[in-house]
């Protein structure tokens, strides 16, 4: 237990050590989360172990005292300097007050001042895995008093279920970011940011059967730069890497959320254009091409202009019956905009239509 004149005063300076135990707290990421059952769980029980009607985890930011988890009152957080829990993470992790009113750290308190009157506080700390006290697990009562030692024995135990939880939420947090970013390793082309092949492939089958299930529209715009083994040929292959780069970023640039933008081999793009019909594809593809054109590409001394040529197939009448043959709809068109002379968009064969 701790004797009270070792503890801290929450009012006086706080020591260094704060600032490593803050980097600690927020490591877990857990201040204002929201609230959960699990932890509620462990208040209840701590409370009804210690037989008090009240119970806290509070977590000690660097101004204020977070509750996680409440029984007997809500609390969502008070001042730092007006928390009992501000003792509990700069002295010993044990922390007992057998009356609150009589104890001049925390008599003039606002819990202790006014409703409900706390008078007793026992409190166990958090600790963090690499030794820093992040907050309490706390029981209170308005009557004096204090934990005999199987309550405290079993507060300590519930501590330790307190923290485990608070690792496991932070693993599973680590987790998740780290599967978000394998997903995107996994279906991104380094060289454009755009989808890779496969995930670009794998979007198309999807918006493929969604639009046949719904009868709307699906269209794909096929992108191939023009002359580039002049550029590479001429400048090098890691010009044209960065001249592919500049127009991947500005193809991002310019699709909608919903499109689906990747990278279907070499220096041949492919846009998916979810619920958009052959008109809207076409004046997409034109725009796009305008804009590629526009661009301009510094390699060395020298400003390049690079053109593409644009191939749109579309799914709004029957004949396209899946993701290849609209794939092969939309090359064909570009292959026609190809021996029409570069730089400029086709659309589905007028005989198809
Ligand atoms: N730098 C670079 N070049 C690439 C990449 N992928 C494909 N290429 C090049 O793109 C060029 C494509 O050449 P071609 O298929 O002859 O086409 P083109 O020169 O663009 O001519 P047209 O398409 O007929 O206008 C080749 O030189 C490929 O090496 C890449 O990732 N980086």
């Amino acid at each position: 237990m701790q004797a009270a004149e070792h503890v801290t005063s929450p009012a006086t300076a706080r020591p260094v050590v704060d600032n490593f135990r803050l980097a600690a707290l927020h490591r877990y990421h857990i201040l204002d989360t929201p609230a959960c059952e699990d932890f509620s769980f462990l208040t209840e029980l701590a409370a009804r172990l210690c037989n008090v009607p009240y119970a806290f985890v509070s977590l000690v930011d660097a101004d204020r005292v977070w509750v996680k988890a409440c029984t007997g009152m809500q609390l969502g957080q008070l001042p730092r300097n007006d928390s009992y829990c501000s003792l509990a993470v700069l002295g010993t992790p044990d922390l007992e007050i057998p009356d609150l009113q009589g104890d001049p750290r925390t008599a003039h308190l606002p819990l202790t001042v006014t409703s409900p009157f706390m008078r007793r506080y026992s409190s166990v700390a958090l600790m963090s895995s690499d030794g820093f006290a992040i907050g309490a697990l706390c029981v209170l009562d308005t009557k004096p008093g204090y934990l005999d030692r199987q309550q405290r024995a079993m507060l300590v135990k519930l501590a330790h279920q307190v923290m485990a939880l608070i690792e496991l939420r932070a693993s599973e947090k680590t987790l998740a970011a780290t599967v978000r970013e394998l997903e995107q390793l996994a279906t991104t082309d380094e060289l454009t940011g755009l989808h890779n092949r496969r995930s670009l492939l794998h979007r198309l089958r999807f918006e493929t059967a969604r639009a046949k299930r719904f009868r709307a529209p699906v269209s794909a715009v096929m992108v191939d730069l023009d002359y580039f083994k002049r550029i590479n040929d001429e400048f090098g292959h890691a010009a044209g890497d960065q001249v592919l780069a500049a127009i991947g970023q500005l193809v991002r640039d310019h699709v909608r959320e919903i499109d689906v933008a990747g990278r279907y081999g070499g220096e041949e793009l492919c846009v998916v254009l979810p619920n958009t019909a052959l008109d809207g594809a076409m004046h997409f593809a034109e725009s796009l091409r305008l804009r590629i054109a526009a661009q301009t590409h510094e390699i060395g001394p020298r400003m390049l202009a690079v053109t593409a040529s644009f191939g749109v197939g579309t799914f709004d009448h029957f004949d396209v019956a899946d993701a290849e043959s609209l794939l092969r709809q939309a090359d064909a068109a570009l292959y026609r905009a190809k021996r029409g002379g570069r730089n400029r968009v086709e659309g589905p064969s007028t005989e198809r239509l």
